[in-house]
């Protein structure tokens, strides 16, 4: 009697949060997820739909163009100023959230969302608002608008940096209040506080004060402003000059490149900290890249130009400030918390500092008692880096593209927590990672008990230098192949390694580079799993381990091994293997068995070591044989196992 297993477990098809669901593979039809798209198409992480429009939340204001792309493509929810709460409320009804750097997008906010929110963009390039972390645990792509507003926040950076060296900020206030608005006994008095159009500022507060408060409130502020309204005080706003001054920018990338451009057209030297950036981008604008001490110690101004990071946190500190020269001048447009607040007020009250021009604070708003945006010797500005029209017409179009193309599945360039993959090596990789995700599939159906792996050797054989091969994409299609069909837990590009690691799943990887033509990125790809049973003695190797082997022909992919035995089925439908001693009869048997329960067979193979020695039979069949058929298969006698896999 033949010792026979077949498996109609696990389930492959996971119930979805809401009709909505996301796969790797865009749905050309609405089949079952398993079944793969033909044509493939280029895509990464697929949004399908099977008969509803998404649903986005835009919860700060964007502008109208972005607005009316996403309204082609989606149902569109702008809520504006929404509290925590209601963001969590409202969160699990949305497959994607476009926020700017006002909406703090926590981990309540994913776990809210109960698994629907596939895509938050931000509107702009900072994304410390994002729980990254917690998104992509989440399985949630981040996308960014990283290059819209970049010229924006440089131009705002040189306003600051001019508005202060002349004082425009608090001169023009105190010339508007004593020749434009008038400052009578007891009326109220309005102090605007505008930077000159020449240099794109526009206003920032509006304070009702009486007269006889000027004075008081100056006092007790430290504020020069009130109590100058009204003075034509030419000696009072003497500036200093920018020509020959040494600028120092701490961030040399996208802003900090078009600050230094700018900045030398005024006659600074302009030198930069950034041990991240390419000395050749620097060179070739007239910049030096210098050490941290020497930007420190050298500069006359100092401009922050770094995302926030746990690194740039606070890195303008007590020791930083020491380090410099009496008399420095700091402009900040990049993130309030890389400058430690507290140390710059005493710099400033300590006059290490002579001025400062904020556009960002740790606390945003800031309180209304933050005493250095009451301070004399600070400029302020609410954040307005990015607040051109033109910018945000350019950044909502942006982040618009950027989610939809994402909910389509196209390849997210600005992804920020998943590899950016060029579009040219997509689409040289899609059959391969078509394959991956089928090789995984197969491996973890082979292992005896469900538990699934613990370990995974993948080996790439190409003919390729390993420089030349990405192969991110392909290990998180194997990692998705590996864990769905035996979990609850939806994988993609976003979560595949977190949720390897999280399950313990430990993966090597190996590339084999062979003689030959790199044209193909990859000869095949090879799966083996250590240390586990499987329900199929013969998709084990010499070594003891479940070995399955895979590679593109004609655009499919094909298994082409299992265990020591060579195959070549093409991995569509769903795959009979039967281990057997070979001998004439066998395939008709079979394949008569599954003509009567009405399976249709598209494709077979036999590998064997040796004529009538033991042969691997693997059957592609388009359906699901019921489990009278199964078993009939299992009583022919020459078949000693055979397993029924889902791919
Ligand atoms: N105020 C605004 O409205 C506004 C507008 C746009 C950008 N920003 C902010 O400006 C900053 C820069 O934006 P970008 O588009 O130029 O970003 P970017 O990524 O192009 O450049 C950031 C640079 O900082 C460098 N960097 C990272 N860590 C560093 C470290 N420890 N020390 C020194 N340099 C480091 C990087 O190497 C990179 O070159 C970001 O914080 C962004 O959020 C603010
Ligand atoms: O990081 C950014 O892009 C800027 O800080 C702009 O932020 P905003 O979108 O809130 O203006």
């Amino acid at each position: 009697m033949a010792a026979f297993s077949f498996t109609l477990t696990p389930p492959l098809s996971k119930p979805s949060p809401s009709s909505l669901s996301w796969t790797l593979f865009s749905l050309s039809s609405p089949t079952p997820p398993h079944f793969p798209p033909k044509p493939l198409r280029k895509t990464l992480v697929v949004f399908s739909s099977l008969n509803a429009k998404p649903t986005i939340l835009v919860a700060e204001k964007l502008g109208s163009a972005g607005i009316e792309l996403l309204k082609t493509f989606a149902n569109v929810d702008c809520s504006y100023d929404m509290t925590t709460e209601d963001l969590c409320a409202k969160i699990s009804l949305c497959d994607a959230l476009i926020v700017r750097s006002g909406t703090k997008v926590t981990r309540q906010v994913f776990e809210s969302s109960a698994g629907r929110l596939k895509v938050v963009g931000r509107a702009g390039v900072g994304i410390d608002n994002v729980d990254l972390a917690a998104a992509t645990e989440h399985g949630c792509l981040v996308v960014n608008a990283p290059t819209a507003n970049t010229i924006a926040a440089a131009e705002h950076g040189i306003a600051l940096l001019t508005a202060m060296a002349r004082n425009i900020a608090l001169a023009s206030p105190a010339v508007k209040a004593g020749g434009v608005l008038g400052c009578e006994n007891d009326e109220l008095c309005y102090s605007l506080v505008y930077v000159g159009t020449s240099f794109a500022i526009a206003l920032a507060s509006v304070t009702r004060i009486k007269p006889s408060q000027h004075r008081l409130l100056a006092e007790g502020s430290g504020c020069g402003v009130a109590a100058d309204v009204g003075k034509w005080q030419r000696s009072k706003y003497v500036g200093v000059s920018l020509v020959g001054k040494t600028l120092v920018l701490m961030g040399f990338g996208k802003v900090g490149s078009e600050v230094a451009r700018r900045a030398k057209g005024l006659g600074m030297h302009v030198i930069a900290y950034d041990p991240y950036a390419p000395a050749d981008r620097a060179r070739a604008i007239g910049v030096e890249l210098v050490s941290l001490d020497e930007a420190f110690s050298t500069a006359d101004f100092l401009s922050l130009h770094m995302p926030l990071t746990a690194t740039t946190s606070k890195i303008l500190n007590d020791y930083a400030f020491s380090k410099m020269k009496k008399g420095v001048r700091i402009i900040n447009v990049a993130r309030g918390g890389v400058i430690d607040e507290e140390a710059l007020l005493r710099a400033l009250n300590s006059g290490i500092v002579a001025q400062a021009a904020l556009d960002v604070f740790t606390e945003e708003p800031p309180p209304k008692d933050n005493m250095l945006v009451l301070h004399e010797n600070v400029i302020v500005t609410p954040h307005l880096g990015a607040s051109t029209f033109e910018a945000q017409e350019g950044v909502a179009i942006e982040i618009a593209e950027a989610v939809v193309g994402a909910l389509k599945g196209e390849l997210a360039a600005t992804a920020v927590n998943a590899p950016m993959v060029p579009a040219e090596v997509l689409a040289e990789l899609a059959p391969f990672v078509l394959l991956a995700e089928k090789l995984g599939r197969l491996a973890v159906q082979l292992v005896a008990g469900g538990g699934g792996v613990q370990s995974v050797k993948i080996t790439y054989v190409s003919a390729r230098g390993p420089d030349d091969l990405d192969t991110r994409l392909l290990r998180a299609m194997i990692t998705k192949g590996l864990i769905e069909p035996i979990s609850s837990v939806f994988v993609n590009l976003v979560n595949a390694d977190f949720t390897a690691k999280q399950r313990g799943l430990k993966i090597a990887e190996e590339r084999i580079v062979l003689d030959g033509s790199p044209e193909k990125p990859l000869e095949f790809i090879q799966l083996q799993l250590a240390n586990v049973e499987s329900k199929f003695a013969g998709a084990l190797s010499d070594l003891g381990e479940i070995k399955v082997q895979g590679m593109v022909k004609e655009g499919l992919p094909h298994l082409t091994m299992v265990g020591s035995f060579g195959v070549d089925v093409s991995l569509e439908g769903s795959l009979i293997l039967c281990k057997q001693v070979d001998q004439p009869g066998i395939i008709g048997k079979v394949g008569s068995i599954l003509g009567e329960g009405n399976v249709n067979v598209n494709f077979m193979s036999v590998g064997r070591i040796a004529p009538r020695k033991q042969a691997v039979m693997t059957i592609g069949v388009d359906e699901e044989p019921d489990t009278e058929t199964l078993k009939k298969i299992g009583e022919i006698k020459a078949i000693e196992e055979f397993v029924f896999l889902k791919l």
